[in-house]
């Protein structure tokens, strides 16, 4: 039942950088061809050194394609035919290619909803569309969607990023019922903020309140998250989820999610009175946040007003 990553073609969005990175090294570790797809040529090829490092054996390949995932689904389309006739039928597609802006919902421009809706929601579409016959057609498959921490919870600050995480959700959900008697499944990871040169990006125009919420829970490292990834990957899991509180927010937010085991879905219904309670806390925890901040701000205009 789990996937055998020896000699499997694994593609990965994003594979240039962060998370996608670590996740095609984690694959080319355990015996895997990887394509990489991302836009920058120069750091697709670094991205490809730093990954032929951990070869296991010699007949490995990591194959760069620059494409935006975003664009033009013919254009992506095109890119996995040609990476098929290249490294064969794609066993597993990780869609980690993404970005975030955060702002308040007056700040932002209506072009960065477009944006992100467009690369982490289409983004995610394209290339799924593209592999998913050949997967049901030979009965063999997994399709990974990487959401985040925010596409369980709306935050402050995350009106535009939230949402297309969000939409990653019923895709995955809808799409894994379509495709579960055709053994292909479905994955959808939900980190928490995790260092990578994507994640500084953002921290320079993130508001105090997002960087304030986000700290409840820790930074971690991309390798980790990327370890946990593929394992839950590998083994056809629904849900993937790093730390405790990873496990509480996918624990209460269930909702109506496949479950993968019985031990899940029994640990779910008797943890989510507790987790709801627990959550209930959180909130109040951050709507105290951001009146603080309010209040702050508030200060501090009046003090420049007086100077
Ligand atoms: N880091 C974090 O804190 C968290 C990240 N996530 C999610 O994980 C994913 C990876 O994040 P992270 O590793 O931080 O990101 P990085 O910014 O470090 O890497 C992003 C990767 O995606 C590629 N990419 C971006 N836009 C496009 C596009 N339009 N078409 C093709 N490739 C694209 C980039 O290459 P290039 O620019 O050359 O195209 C790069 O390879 C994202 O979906 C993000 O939302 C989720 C939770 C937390
Ligand atoms: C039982 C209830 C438990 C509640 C725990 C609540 C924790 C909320 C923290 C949310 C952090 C959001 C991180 C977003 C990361 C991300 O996607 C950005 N870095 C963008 O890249």
């Amino acid at each position: 039942k789990p996937l055998a990553l020896p000699g499997a073609h694994v593609v990965v969005t994003g594979g240039s950088s962060g998370i996608g990175k670590c996740i095609a090294i984690e694959c080319y570790k355990q015996g895997a061809f990887i394509t990489l797809v991302a836009r920058n040529e120069d750091k697709l090829l670094q991205a490809k050194k730093e990954i032929e490092k951990h070869s296991v054996n010699d007949k490995q390949v990591v194959l760069c394609i620059s494409v935006d995932v975003s664009q033009d689904y013919s254009q992506v389309e095109n890119v996995i035919k040609q990476a098929q006739e290249k490294l064969g039928p794609v066993d597993m597609l990780v869609n980690c290619a993404g970005m975030a802006v955060s702002g308040k919902f007056e700040d932002l421009e209506v072009s960065s909803f477009e944006r992100l809706m467009s690369v982490n929601y289409l983004g995610s579409v394209y290339p799924s569309r593209a592999v998913i016959t050949t997967m049901k057609e030979r009965r063999v498959g997994r399709i990974v969607f990487v959401s985040s921490q925010a596409g369980q919870l709306g935050l402050f600050g995350f009106t535009a990023y939230s949402s297309s995480k969000f939409a990653i959700r019923g895709l995955a959900e809808a799409l894994q019922m379509e495709v579960k008697p055709y053994n292909v499944y479905v994955t959808v990871a939900y980190p928490p903020d995790t260092d990578t040169p994507g994640f500084a990006e953002e921290n320079k125009t993130k508001p105090l309140e997002t960087r304030l919420i986000s700290e409840t829970t820790s930074v971690c490292k991309p390798e980790q998250v990327a370890k946990q990834i593929v394992k839950d990957a590998i083994q056809g899991n629904f849900n993937s989820s790093i730390g405790s509180d990873g496990y509480m927010l996918s624990s209460l937010t269930c909702g109506m999610a496949p479950v993968t085991s019985i031990t899940e879905g029994l640990q779910q219904v008797v943890t989510m009175g507790l987790f709801r309670t627990i959550a209930l806390f959180y909130l109040g925890s951050f709507d105290s946040i951001i009146r603080r901040c309010m209040m702050q701000r508030a200060r501090s205009e009046v003090a420049d007003k007086t100077a």
